[in-house]
């Protein structure tokens, strides 16, 4: 599903993550590691908003610099702390994402119903909680058809009915869309419930396997 080959991603010149090969099947990845250790400079690579040395290719056919907007089209993104322009409302930003990512018909009130993000749906994010921050980053990360999402953290701050409902409808997506997923979590990774197909660990930039 997604290969990543001699991959090296450097802040101003400090090597923070190192990738010789990683092949990643259909499925659940969960990615664990300590503060720092580079697992969102992982999500971050991989999801197309970092420059770096090397190459990722989903699917066998869709490599990141070669096929840029391909590649984008079918990788999803949210983020451990997402951050919005203040003045801008949940019914703003999925209006600009759901378009860019060509969000098929009734899927945008199907997942803000299942999230919850309807019932704060004109209010500026500047004034949103860190929890309806969190539920509209998912929101965002679920729009358009997706082969791959990457979730980093996404059990932070989210209320545990509605995780109950974003890990089933997860599985959901996985099972009849066949969408993989990549997850972060200090947390955990068993109380989303989902079938894990890999755990790999990262220590100061090395992701190694440990199933
Ligand atoms: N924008 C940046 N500029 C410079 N260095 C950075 C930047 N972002 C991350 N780093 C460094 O890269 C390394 C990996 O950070 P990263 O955010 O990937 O860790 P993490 O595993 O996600 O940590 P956490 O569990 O705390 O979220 C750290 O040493 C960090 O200081």
């Amino acid at each position: 599903m997604l290969t990543v080959t001699n991959l090296t991603k450097a802040y101003n010149g400090h090597i923070a993550l190192t990738v010789p090969e990683l092949q990643l099947p259909p499925g659940f990845h969960y990615f664990r590691g300590g503060n720092g250790s580079g697992k969102t400079t992982l999500f971050r690579t991989v999801a197309g908003l970092l420059p770096f040395s090397g190459e990722i290719v989903l699917a066998g056919k869709y490599e990141i610099s070669r096929d840029p907007v391909a590649y984008r089209m079918r990788v999803n993104y949210a983020e451990a702390e997402p951050l919005y322009p203040s003045f801008l409302s949940a019914r703003d930003l999925v209006g600009f994402v759901s378009k860019a990512k060509k969000s098929p018909v009734g899927q945008v009130d199907a997942v803000a119903n299942l999230l919850g993000v309807d019932s704060f749906w004109t209010k500026p994010t500047g004034q949103f909680s860190s929890g309806m921050l969190k539920k509209l980053s998912l929101l965002l990360a679920l729009l358009g058809t997706p082969q791959l999402v990457l979730l980093d953290e996404p059990l932070t701050t989210l209320d545990v009915a509605t995780a109950e409902k974003l890990f089933a409808y997860i599985q959901q997506l996985h099972t009849s869309e066949g969408v993989s997923f990549l997850l972060t979590s200090h947390q955990d990774v068993s109380l989303t419930g989902l079938p894990i197909t890999s755990v790999w660990q990262v220590n100061e930039g090395v992701i190694t396997t440990t199933t």
